[in-house]
Parts: structure tokens; sequence; C-alpha cells
């Protein structure tokens, strides 16, 4: 994808240098004021975006063994900056949070979110936090999370009971993750609100959505770099993402209206417990000031941000779990002492699974399906490592060189889940954001307020799906793990593993 940039880029570009290079020379911020780190130097106009690898992380800390921890960079018309050791990352989301606290939003997610409505793209201020709140305390709080916790278990087990149809066949791990995690966050959306075949139906679109979106979103765009180019939209991105608004909209309204008539009809959808859609149209019914856009973009929030990470960072699990057989076996082991050969796992086991759990934090550290968080642009000119950061710059808070930092980690680029284990290491890391060299969900005020559904989501399927079978890959098929980055890093070539049964545990699941 950034090669494809780069070429677009240079043809467009070339063409009418001429023009831009005197705006360039004249409305450059000065520097006089402002002590800059060092960086790679770019070209004329269109800076360092040429040079752009697809693996932006890596490069990003290739530059960092060069340039040092903070450094500089001008992407088209961008000034951004690479920070990459804990101490400069701390500063950011610690002394600097609310200069800080914005993300940098595409064009694309501009468009897609309404304008910026969706938690993740809002700017930081009191909307933002109002949506932020709402967000936790009606759907991922601890009290909401233990109520869903059926929910879960009757999606995973469906998932499980599918599974046995399909011994001794390839599975694409990623799709398996990622219609389970879908599932699970369509019934925490609006529950029992439209069921069965429908509910199938919606998923199957809602998939399609979500993918196409964050395809849009992670497309690097010309209008982003260089923003006074953005009404000729040189690679049609706000055009595509325009008009794919309206297949967004029915999907939604269709739900929505579902749902109002359940309302109205005195239908309380999935039995006892409030869905979110229903906590949200009442919240609307009583106030005014929350709108059925601002309703979708929350929801789209939710399906898009919760869905693809969770199953992405599935399938990156499974994909060291079947490198290295010797974790496997003790995944395995731990599983049978903890819930028993012939019992299914139930949520309440996973807090008691250590050694899986440090594989999943291990996978985290190597392969975190958001490499450079959500890139950030500065609302105030501030300063971080005593160097300056313009108002309005762009900023990447690179987390996967502190995770690979051989200073910090023992030979970090090698699988070892037993680093997490090590409790007299005095590391204690967790996802709770106060570790700065271990931050895959992020940090301060706009740390991902889904992590506990994930953590829960991710451990729950993984146990599942390691305690009912045994795992290999297909003949033919290699084990590669190598990661692709958009926004976020999947895995290059999708994971297929063929599952044999572990246990006779069946009749559980049917
Ligand atoms: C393995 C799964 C997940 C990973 C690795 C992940 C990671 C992240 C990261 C790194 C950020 C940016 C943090 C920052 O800029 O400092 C983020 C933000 C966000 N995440 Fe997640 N996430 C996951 C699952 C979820 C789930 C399940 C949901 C919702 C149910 C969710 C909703 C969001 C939202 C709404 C934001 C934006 C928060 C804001 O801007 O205030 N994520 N996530």
């Amino acid at each position: 994808m950034m090669d494809e940039l780069a070429s677009t880029a240079f043809a467009v570009l070339i063409v009418i240098a001429s023009v831009f290079l005197y705006s360039w020379i004249f409305k450059k911020p000065s520097k006089e004021s402002a002590l800059l780190p060092p960086g790679p130097r770019g070209l004329p106009i269109l800076g360092y975006l040429p040079f752009l690898r697809p693996n932006l992380h890596q490069q990003f800390t290739e530059l960092a063994g060069r340039y040092g921890p903070i450094y500089q960079l001008w992407l088209g018309k961008k000034l951004c900056f690479v920070i990459n050791s804990p101490g400069l990352i701390k500063e950011v989301v610690r002394d600097q949070d609310t200069m800080l606290a914005n993300h940098d939003a595409p064009v694309a997610a501009l468009i897609a979110t309404y304008g910026g409505l969706s938690v993740a793209w809002s700017p930081y201020g009191p909307y933002w936090r109002d949506m932020r709140k709402l967000f936790v305390r009606e759907l991922l709080s601890n009290n909401n999370l233990e109520a869903s916790c059926n929910l879960r278990t009757e999606e995973v087990r469906k998932a499980i009971g599918n599974l046995y149809s399909k011994i001794g066949t390839s599975i694409d791990i990623g799709e398996l993750a990622f219609v389970t995690e879908l599932n699970v966050v369509l019934k925490l959306l609006w529950g029992g609100t439209i069921d069965g075949d429908k509910q199938d139906e919606v998923g199957v679109e809602l998939r399609k959505v979500a993918s196409k979106m964050i395809h849009l979103i992670g497309q690097p765009n010309i209008s982003d770099f260089f923003p006074v180019l953005a009404r000729f939209d040189i690679q049609g991105i706000a055009k595509a993402t325009k008009n794919f608004l309206p297949h967004i909209d029915r999907i939604l309204d269709n739900v929505i209206n579902e749902r109002m008539k359940m309302n109205s009809d005195g239908g309380e959808g999935d039995n006892k417990r409030k869905d979110f859609l229903q906590i949200l149209l009442q919240l609307k019914e009583k106030n005014t000031s929350i709108s059925l856009i601002q309703i979708k973009s929350i929801l789209m929030d939710i399906v898009v941000g919760g869905t693809d990470t969770t199953a992405i960072t599935v399938e990156w699990v499974m994909t060291e779990i079947l490198r290295n057989p010797d974790a496997m076996k003790r995944v395995q082991q731990e599983l049978t002492n903890v819930v028993g050969i012939n019992n299914s796992v139930e949520e309440f086991h996973v807090s008691k699974l250590q050694y899986l759990d440090a594989v999943v934090k291990e996978t985290f550290r190597l392969h975190p399906p958001l490499p450079l968080l959500i890139p950030r642009i500065s609302s105030q000119s501030c300063m971080v490592g005593g160097y300056t950061i313009p108002k309005g710059s762009r900023v990447f808070l690179n987390t996967w060189s502190a995770q690979m930092d051989p200073q910090i980690w023992e030979n970090p680029s090698e699988f070892r889940p037993e680093r997490f284990l090590n409790v007299d290491s005095g590391k204690v890391c967790d996802y709770l954001g106060n570790s700065f060299e271990y931050l895959p969900f992020g940090s301060g005020r706009r740390i991902c307020p889904g992590l506990h559904l994930a953590e829960k989501m991710v451990m729950y399927v993984l146990a599942s799906l390691l305690h009912s079978f045994d795992w290999k890959i297909p003949e033919g098929k290699n084990l590669d793990a190598s990661g692709t980055f958009g926004i976020l890093m999947r895995k290059t070539e999708p994971l297929f593993a063929i599952p044999s049964p572990r246990s006779s545990n069946l009749s559980l699941y049917a």
C-alpha cells in the first residue's frame, strides 16, 4: 500500500511541484523558536513519503537506531514525530496527555463517522468524554461484562460445536475468531432485537462493512498529507467512503427501527438485560442531545474497533502456539488441570490459566494489533524529550519499538511466554497502560476502553479452541509469522489449521 502511495504521490505531485514549492517555502512553520529533534531528510514537497515501507513500525524502529528515541520527519505537508522509548512514551501519555489527546483522524475516518462523532475519532473534549463515559459505563463496566457472561459462553460454545462437524478439515482461524467475536458484539449491542437467520445476515453485512471501513481508513491518502489537495480527492478515497456510508446507514437504520418497534410494543428483547442499543435509545428519548447519528457512530466504534483486533490476536496466538509445540503442550496441560479433560471451559476458569495468559501477553508483545497505536495530533505546541512538538503535528507512539527493545527484553524476537511468569523479575506487565515498555492497548486518556472485553474474549476463545482440539498445519502450508501493517498489523498469510478432538466433550457443545 505504501508503494502504491509513493508512486501515486510522485506522479501527481511532480506535475504541480513548482506551484507548491513556493507555498512550501513560505508557509512552513518557522524553526527559529522551536528546538526540533533530528530526523531523516526527505525530498522537497513529498518529504519522506516516497521512502516509507509497508511495515512502518519496523522502519520507524530502524530509524530510531539512527536518530534516537524521538525524531521528526515530514510526510508531505505534515510534520511528524516518532516516539520510540518507554520514557518518552510516558511523557506523551502522562505529562503532555491533554496536548496530545487527539487522534489524528484521516479524511476517510471523519467521513465514515459522520464528521468524527465516534469515540475513537472525536476530538478530546466534552463530547468525547460523555460518549466514552457512556460507552464504558453502559457496555464495558465490570458489572455489565459479568452480566453478559452467558451471552459470550453461548456464542463460543456455538463456535466450538460447529467445529466438531469440521474435524479433519482446514479452518481459517482468523475468520472463525472474527465471526465468533462479531456475534458476541452484536448480541451485546442489540441482544435479541433480531435473531436467527436475520442476525446472521446482518452479521455478514457488518463484516463486509467493518473490513471495508478499516481498509479505507488504513489506506494512506494523499489528502491527509496534503490537506490543500483534499478537495481533489486524488485517490478517490473520500468518494468511496461517501458512497459506502448509505450502506452502513441502511443496516443500522434497520436494526434501530426494529428495536424502536419492539420498545413501542413493550418488548424487552433479550430477556431482562437491557442491550446497549436499548439503553442508547432510551437516553435519546430522555435527552435530545443524543442524536441517531451519534448512536450509529458509537455502534460502529464497537463493531469496527472490537472485532478485527480481537480476531487478529487469536490468529497470532494460534500461530505462535503452532510454531512452539512445547507451549501448546503446556497450555493444554494447564487446561486439563484447571478445567478437567471432559468438561467444557467456563469463563470463570480463565483467571486461573496463568500460562495461557503469559502466552497471550507474549504474543501481544511480538505482534501488537496496533503497533503505532492510533497516531495523535498535538492540539497545542508542547515539549517532549526536551524538543518542541509544534501545534498540529502528528505523533506516532511506536510501542512496538519499546516492546522489542533488547535493553528491556532479553532476546526480544524470541517467543518466550515465561518472561510474563517470572514474578521475580519485578516486571508485572498488565494491559492497563502503566508499563510503558508494554502497551498493546495504549495508555492515557485514549487507552482502549474495550480492553477488558477483549481480554475476556481472547482468553476464552483460545482456551476453548485448545481444550477441545489438537491443532496441526495442513500439508504443504507453512507457518509463516510475518505481518503486514495497515492501520492494524495482520498476518500476511491467513492461518489455516486442522482440528482433531482432544476430549470427548462434544455433547457439551451440541
Ligand atoms: C485485542 C483487542 C484490542 C486491541 C489490541 C485494541 C487496541 C486499541 C488501541 C491500541 C487503541 C488506541 C489507544 C491509544 O491511542 O492510546 C484502541 C482504542 C479504542 N478501542 Fe480498542 N483494542 C481492542 C479491542 C477493542 C474492543 C473489544 C473494543 C470495543 C468493544 C474497542 C474499542 C476501542 C475504542 C472505541 C477506541 C478509541 C478510544 C478513544 O479514542 O477514546 N477495542 N484500542
